[in-house]
């Protein structure tokens, strides 16, 4: 890989419940070059988001999120950030301009009270020091690039007047406005109709090609992972099981979870490398243990076909495989552990 915009490296995320203190995530391990594409996929629960928010640092302070790893960005001027160890001004300071966020539900982070040109202009005016008007002339190029029909009048509007396809839009051309190098897209079409997600992402690729952006893509949909991404990270219970690039990962899974994920789908779009899978993740047999009693060893032992008394002694390490794909499995020969 070229030298990577973004380098994470044994990301572990805890929160404290009234029940004690939870890991959500685990020793997250993963880098994107630029203008790569690398999704992050697992059943609900798994740690996708947690690792998004930890590394937006973005963790609603009541939550005593645990923070722990490194998280290396490269910034346009070239200078190397540990996401991880910044304090809030200089995180606050990279997000929405070099480093930006879109949410599966746009009225997380849409404002309700403001106009949507308001809001464009304003983180414009923020971070690039412009004024007033060029914040606006900048909002109303964003919005006819995200293809919103009638952008000029669709300014003075308040998110509340949208649809759900068209306040999804308004978050990419709020979250693109800066030009941001790396994007973090948490589910952010789940929501809609499948006709305005593959508009939605289409666009997002479109920009991607142009701008040089890097994308991690967090998804349930093995589908939209196919044809948008370049690489694929797994996680199960809070833990990447396997990493590769999106057509060895589907031509020949090797983890028993990717496995199984993999069954699910239609033969067809399998063999196809996936392109004509639109599929949520189908339930795997079983359910993914509670965060507070995980199971000893391998989180997936009591779902897992190919089960051995091993697996409960120790949690496997992630390891390279002999075609370079990292995999977290005893059954799995591989040549290293992966630091
Ligand atoms: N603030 C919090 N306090 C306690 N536990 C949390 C908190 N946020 C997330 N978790 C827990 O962390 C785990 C991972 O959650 P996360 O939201 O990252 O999953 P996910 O893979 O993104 O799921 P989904 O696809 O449903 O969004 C879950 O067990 C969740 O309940």
């Amino acid at each position: 890989m070229t030298s990577p915009r973004l380098e994470v490296t044994g990301l572990s995320t805890s929160f404290a419940t009234d029940a004690g203190r939870i890991q959500s995530v685990a020793d997250v391990s993963f880098a994107i070059a630029p203008g790569q594409t690398l999704a992050l996929v697992g059943e609900s629960g798994s740690g996708k988001s947690v690792t998004s928010l930890s590394l937006m640092g973005l963790h609603a302070r009541t939550s005593q999120a645990q923070v722990e790893g490194e998280a290396w960005f490269v910034r346009r001027d070239g200078q190397r950030v540990n996401l991880l160890a910044l304090d809030e001004a200089r995180l606050r300071a990279l997000r929405g301009n070099e480093l930006a966020m879109i949410f599966q539900e746009p009225m997380t982070s849409l404002n309700p009270v403001l106009t949507i040109g308001d809001q464009i202009a304003e983180s414009v005016r923020l971070h690039k020091g412009v004024d007033r008007r060029a914040g606006f002339a900048r909002a109303l190029q964003m919005l006819e690039l995200v293809e919103i029909p009638a952008a000029a009048r669709r300014l003075h509007e308040y998110p509340h007047q949208l649809s759900g396809g068209m306040r999804q839009r308004v978050m990419i051309a709020m979250a693109m406005a800066c030009e941001p190098t790396l994007l973090i897209a948490d589910e952010p079409t789940t929501a809609l109709d499948v006709t305005i997600q593959a508009q939605i992402l289409a666009l997002m690729g479109r920009l991607q090609k142009e701008t040089g952006m890097s994308l991690l893509f967090v998804t349930h949909n093995l589908g939209v992972v196919a044809q948008y991404a370049d690489a694929v990270a797994v996680m199960y219970a809070g833990r990447i099981v396997e990493a590769a690039p999106v057509r060895e990962l589907f031509a020949q899974p090797a983890h028993p979870y990717t496995r199984g994920l993999l069954a699910c789908l239609p033969g067809v779009a399998r063999r196809q490398g996936m392109a004509a899978g639109r599929k949520r993740l189908v339930a795997i047999p079983g359910q993914v243990s509670s965060p507070l009693a995980p199971p000893p060893g391998c989180a997936f032992g009591p779902r897992c076909p190919q089960h051995q008394a091993a697996c409960d002694a120790a949690v496997p390490a992630l390891a390279r495989a002999a075609d370079g794909r990292k995999v977290r499995c005893i059954a799995v020969p591989t040549e290293e552990a992966v630091a």
